[in-house]
């Protein structure tokens, strides 16, 4: 039996468009260059990391996607809006969550969304039910009728993320969205933002919690004194810790090939009792795992001591600013 198989099948699938494109965007204030010539794209279902060091233009750049503040040179475009020309259309498009989140402290949490919401123009009845879904995904419904004043650091931070979501956008804007929030709140936010990707929205964050952006992020765009760079490419020879049901096995089979190692200093996730060794990426990782085990050393565990995003983080020539 043989199938016949349209084209369109044997095609592979079309890449997800861009829900931000900047080309060539620059922003000063005063003498500082905050944006120097920016360019990137973030795709839409997909999960974006803006990665700088202090003073590198991460919020600057945030605020022109948001049109929030006019660049002085180059073209942004928001689902294919311009932010300064096409404010409303982009607006409508985007969620913005800012580092701090400002409420008014005399209205309750439901009253803020509600007031987006209303400014959005989306229906009252809508709204009330987008407003508890919203408030129960970010876990405030039982703080939904109290003022906000009261609200936590992180409780605000998570209100931040509902208002940011009132509108169901499709480009969504997060500048240290991690930033006052305890452990369970951070993995409810990761799977969250996997959630929104999945749905098709284009997911742009900025974090200095690079370990917690790499479990989040499917691309990553670095920036460096206000311009987009590519960092230098990683070594491939990296320190990994190393772990085995008995450590002096570990060692003392070590020691007799002639590998370099020394004491794990406890940073390793299995906790202390492994050894920190060079390891050449993944192959090398491999070969090490065939090793132990043929000399009889059954390794339990091995990973990177630090992950990608951070040793490409850390070859940015630029100090932070
Ligand atoms: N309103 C402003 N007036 C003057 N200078 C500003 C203003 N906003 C930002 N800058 C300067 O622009 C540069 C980029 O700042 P920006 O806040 O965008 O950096 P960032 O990468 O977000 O930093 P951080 O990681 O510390 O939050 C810095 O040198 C900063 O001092």
């Amino acid at each position: 039996m043989s199938f016949a198989v349209a084209d369109e099948f044997l095609a592979p699938p079309p890449a997800a468009p861009p829900g931000i494109v900047v080309r060539g965007v620059s922003r000063a204030f005063g003498s500082v260059r905050a944006l120097d010539g920016i360019d990137l794209e973030a795709r839409a279902g997909r999960v974006t990391a803006l990665v700088g060091p202090n003073g590198s233009g991460k919020t600057t750049l945030l605020l022109v996607l948001a049109g929030l503040l006019v660049p002085d040179a180059g073209s942004v475009r928001i689902a294919g809006h311009d932010p300064v020309t096409e404010g409303p259309a982009a607006r409508a498009r985007t969620g913005w969550m800012p580092d701090a989140f400002g409420t008014w402290d005399s209205l309750t949490a439901r009253q803020v969304l509600l007031t987006f919401a209303a400014a959005y123009r989306i229906p009252p009845v809508t709204a009330r039910l987008r407003v508890d879904e919203l408030l129960a995904t970010v876990h405030l419904t039982e703080f939904a009728d109290r003022p906000a004043s009261v609200l936590s650091r992180g409780q605000k931070q998570r209100l931040g993320l509902a208002r940011a979501l009132v509108h169901q956008p499709d480009v969504l804007l997060l500048d240290e969205p991690a930033s006052g929030l305890d452990p369970r709140s951070r993995v409810d936010l990761r799977l969250l933002l996997r959630r929104l990707a999945d749905d098709g929205c284009t997911v742009l964050v900025s974090s200095h919690v690079l370990a917690e952006l790499e479990e989040m992020a499917d691309d990553a765009v670095f920036i460096s004194r206000g311009r987009t760079v590519v960092p230098t490419p990683v070594t491939t020879q990296s320190t990994w810790h190393v772990r085995a049901l008995s450590l002096g096995a570990l060692t003392t089979w070590l020691t007799s090939v002639g590998a370099t190692w020394q004491p794990g200093d406890g940073s390793s996730p299995d906790g202390p009792g492994s050894v920190l060794m060079e390891v050449s990426g993944e192959a090398g990782a491999a070969a090490l795992v065939r090793d132990a085990v043929a000399a009889g050393v059954p390794l339990t565990s091995l990973g990177p001591v630090t992950g990608s995003l951070e040793q490409a983080y850390l070859t940015l020539e630029e100090e932070r600013r």
